[in-house]
């Protein structure tokens, strides 16, 4: 099942920088556990915001929930999902 995820992150200004940069650290580290698993398939800068679109492939609803729960950033996400189906005009 693929879904389109867009996550804009918004970290408090007043969070101590030595647990950002964990925060972030940890991010990179889960995403791209995933990533090399298969399941987040791609992650795209939004140009100028600090934002992502990611492509997910996993096996239910409750997956993707799972893993999105799981994101370090995810106290400060918004996030959006949207089910992908296969378009007619695929070649
Ligand atoms: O920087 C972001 O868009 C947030 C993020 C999600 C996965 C990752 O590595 O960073």
């Amino acid at each position: 099942m693929l879904f389109a995820v867009r996550m804009d992150v918004d970290i408090p200004r007043d969070l101590d920088p030595a647990v950002r940069e964990e925060t972030v650290a940890r991010e990179k580290a889960y995403s791209q556990q995933l990533q090399r698993a298969g399941e987040w398939r791609h992650i795209w800068r939004v140009v100028g915001r600090y934002s992502n679109i990611s492509v997910f492939d996993v096996s239910s609803n409750e997956r993707l929930h799972d893993i999105l729960w799981g994101l370090p950033l995810f106290p400060y996400m918004t996030i959006e999902v949207t089910p992908l189906a296969a378009h007619p005009s695929q070649a």
